[in-house]
């Protein structure tokens, strides 16, 4: 389970000098950054992947710790209280947050450490560290992403209605991010994400 942190009072809101960089990998729902990653932290296990925060129930499979630590409303409330997140937001009618301390650690450590998000915290990343590369993933179509997202078979009929109404407003922010990147073939797509962070 996720450490409680102390409270500081001069956590920082911007970026201070240091080593690492943190890396943005944002998009719609189901465009596949989860697949993405996952091949990404295969190939590259020195990339530290944050595990976000969620009070989202658990999806067949998924791993308290390991998929995201699953936590009530009331708890992430109190930890946004606290200031525990780097950022957070609603989504689809729950709460997503990354750890403050955990990331920040490994950025101070030198690390590239990747944040798997949605676009109002990618908004916030970016403000809050201008030099975080940030990367939106676009699916080849919105019908493909449609079926992406039957496919999975993880969601609910309104669930699946509300991603979708929510990615035709994210695919059109995808101009704010450095980088856009079409998953359209897998392989190619993670060619092009290497290709962003190694150069
Ligand atoms: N290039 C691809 N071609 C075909 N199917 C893909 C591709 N990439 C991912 N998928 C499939 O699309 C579905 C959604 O992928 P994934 O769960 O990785 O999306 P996501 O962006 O992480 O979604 P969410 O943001 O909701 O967590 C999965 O079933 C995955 O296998
Ligand atoms: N702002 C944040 N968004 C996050 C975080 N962790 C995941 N996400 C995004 O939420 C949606 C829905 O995820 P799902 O697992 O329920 O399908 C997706 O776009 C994720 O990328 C986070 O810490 N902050």
């Amino acid at each position: 389970m996720m450490q409680v942190l102390p409270i500081h009072s001069d956590a920082p809101t911007k970026e201070s000098p240091s080593p690492g960089r943190l890396i943005v990998l944002t998009g719609p729902s189901g465009v596949g950054k989860g697949t993405l990653m996952q091949a990404l932290l295969k190939r590259h296990p020195e990339l530290y992947y944050s595990v976000s925060v969620t009070t989202r129930s658990p999806r067949p499979g998924e791993i308290n710790g390991e998929n995201y630590y699953f936590i009530s409303r009331t708890k992430f409330e109190q930890l946004v209280s606290q200031g525990e997140f780097l950022e957070w937001a609603e989504f689809a009618g729950n709460y997503y947050g990354t750890p403050r301390e955990a990331v920040l650690n490994q950025v101070r450590s030198g690390n590239l450490v990747v944040l798997e998000i949605e676009l109002k915290g990618a908004r916030q990343i970016r403000t809050s560290f201008p030099s975080a590369l940030s990367i939106f993933i676009l699916p080849p179509s919105l019908n493909e992403l449609e079926s992406r997202i039957r496919g999975r078979a993880q969601d609910s009929e309104e669930a699946i209605a509300r991603r979708l109404r929510r990615a035709q407003e994210e695919i059109q922010a995808a101009d704010e991010f450095d980088v856009q990147i079409v998953n359209d073939d897998l392989e190619t797509a993670l060619k092009a994400i290497e290709a962003t962070l190694f150069g």
